[in-house]
This record gives structure tokens, C-alpha cells and sequence, in this order.
């Protein structure tokens, strides 16, 4: 299980998080939608043990992330397709990868195959990737470890529509099979499709949250999400 609880983060004079507060179980796949500066990442951090709260806690499993046994393979995260090291091809970054966790080179060919990068892919360096190709690699990266918890910042970013129903049908089967998936995304159609939970975040504060079903209300996710951010910015004036 993942768990906010009045998380909250100041940069200077910035307060990104505001007692934020929201729990995603196993086996459901939560969307966390948000305009742009809302504090989707800044959350994201703070779950994954880069960035320290101001106030609050974010656990994974009941635990902070950096206090987690062997977090790699507890948690996956992709929080930066662009973080890998350029020069490497995607199968060096998942063997790597494998290997820092102590799992055999063929998780890293499992996963690869996992991904869908060819073997033609795999063998060219990151650098040359496009995004989509990136996102896949990422996604790979974080399930090397074969997780319980996955926390995904935009990982539909740059993937073609292939691509996008691929992760969704990724996603669906990990969260059935008992993972904890919780993904920012401002896709809101897409969100709609792969989530079951969603959580609406303006200016650093929770604006919303519940099933899709919920906050969509006949009208669907976007009016509902338009309507909120519209109302937390009027307030904020
Ligand atoms: N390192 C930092 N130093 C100062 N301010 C920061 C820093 N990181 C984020 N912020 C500020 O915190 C707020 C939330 O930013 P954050 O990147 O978490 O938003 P986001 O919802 O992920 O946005 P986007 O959708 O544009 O990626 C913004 O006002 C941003 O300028």
C-alpha cells in the first residue's frame, strides 16, 4: 500500500505540497491528475525518497521508501525517462539494473521482451531513443524487480497509441495481479481508461479523490477536472 498522509513541501517561498493526503491499495491502479506546478512530481519525489517533506509522511508497505529493505525490489519507479545514461544501450541499462539488485542477466532479456524492445532496439544506445522507446525502457526498468508498488510519473508521455493501450493492458494485469500502480498523468482520457482511483491536485492540495465512476459523475473526468481546477485557482486569487 502507498500512503500520503498531510504531506506537505516548501521550496522557499513555494508551498508545492499542502496536506496532501490519499492511499492507493494493492491491486488497484490510481491516477494522479493535476495541471501544471499542481505538485503531482513533487509528490512523486517525496514517495520515492528524493525529496524531504516539510511536514507529513509518504510510506510505502507502512515504511518511508529509504527505510524499505532492498526498495528496488519492493518499489518500481520511473520518475525521468531521460535519466539514463545515454551512451548505453537499453539492454546494458536493464542488465545494469538487474544486476544492482541481484537478479540474473535473463531478467533483464525477460524484461526487455516484457517492454517490447526488439533486439534490434535493445542494442542501440539510449541517446538515439525516441521518447516512447525511453517510457518503455523506464517502465522496464522499474519492474526489473518484479514490485509490489509501482509509482510512474508520466509514463504515457510520448507513447503512441500502441504503445498507450499497451501500458494499459501492463498496468491492468500488475494491479490484478496485487500490485499498487500510481501514476500522474495529464491525460485525462487515459487516465479515465487505465484507472480505477483517481486523485485531483491543484496548487499543492487535494481538490478530489475516488473511483473514476465517482468524480466522473456522468459527465466525465475532464468537465469534473476543469471545473475543480478552475474553482481552486478562482480561490487562490
Ligand atoms: N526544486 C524546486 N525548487 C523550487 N520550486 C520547485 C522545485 N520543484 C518544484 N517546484 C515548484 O513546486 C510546484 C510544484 O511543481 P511540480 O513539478 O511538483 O508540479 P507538477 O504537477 O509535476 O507539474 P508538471 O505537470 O508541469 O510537471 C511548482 O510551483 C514548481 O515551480
Amino acid at each position: 500500500m502507498i500512503e500520503f498522509d498531510r504531506v506537505s513541501k516548501t521550496y522557499k517561498q513555494v508551498r508545492a505540497l499542502d496536506e496532501v493526503s490519499f492511499t492507493v491499495r494493492e491491486g488497484s491502479v490510481t491516477g494522479f491528475l493535476g495541471p501544471n506546478g499542481a505538485g503531482k512530481s513533487t509528490a512523486l519525489r517525496v514517495l520515492a525518497g528524493l525529496s524531504r517533506a516539510t511536514s507529513g509522511a509518504a510510506t510505502v508497505f507502512g515504511r518511508p521508501y529509504v527505510e524499505l529493505e532492498c526498495p528496488g525490489l519492493q518499489v518500481g519507479t520511473l520518475l525521468d525517462a531521460g535519466a539514463q545514461h545515454p551512451g548505453r544501450t537499453g539492454r546494458e541499462v536493464l542488465t545494469l539494473g538487474a544486476m544492482l539488485l541481484g537478479l540474473p542477466r535473463s531478467r533483464a532479456e525477460e524484461t526487455l521482451e516484457l517492454v517490447g524492445l526488439t533486439g534490434r532496439e535493445s542494442g542501440r544506445a539510449v541517446g538515439g531513443y525516441s521518447l516512447g522507446m525511453r517510457q518503455r525502457l523506464g517502465i522496464g526498468h522499474a519492474l526489473l524487480g518484479r514490485p509490489k508498488a509501482l509509482i510512474l510519473d508520466e509514463p504515457a508521455n510520448g507513447l503512441d497509441p500502441q504503445g498507450i493501450q499497451w501500458m494499459r493492458t501492463l498496468l491492468r494485469s500488475l494491479a490484478d495481479s496485487g500490485c499498487a500502480v500510481l501514476l500522474s498523468s495529464h491525460l485525462l482520457h487515459e487516465v479515465e481508461q487505465i484507472a480505477d482511483h483517481v486523485v485531483m491536485i491543484g496548487r499543492g492540495r487535494v481538490l478530489a479523490q475516488g473511483t473514476v465512476a465517482e468524480l466522473g459523475g456522468g459527465r466525465g473526468l475532464e468537465q469534473t477536472f476543469l471545473d475543480l481546477t478552475a474553482t481552486a485557482d478562482r480561490s487562490a486569487r
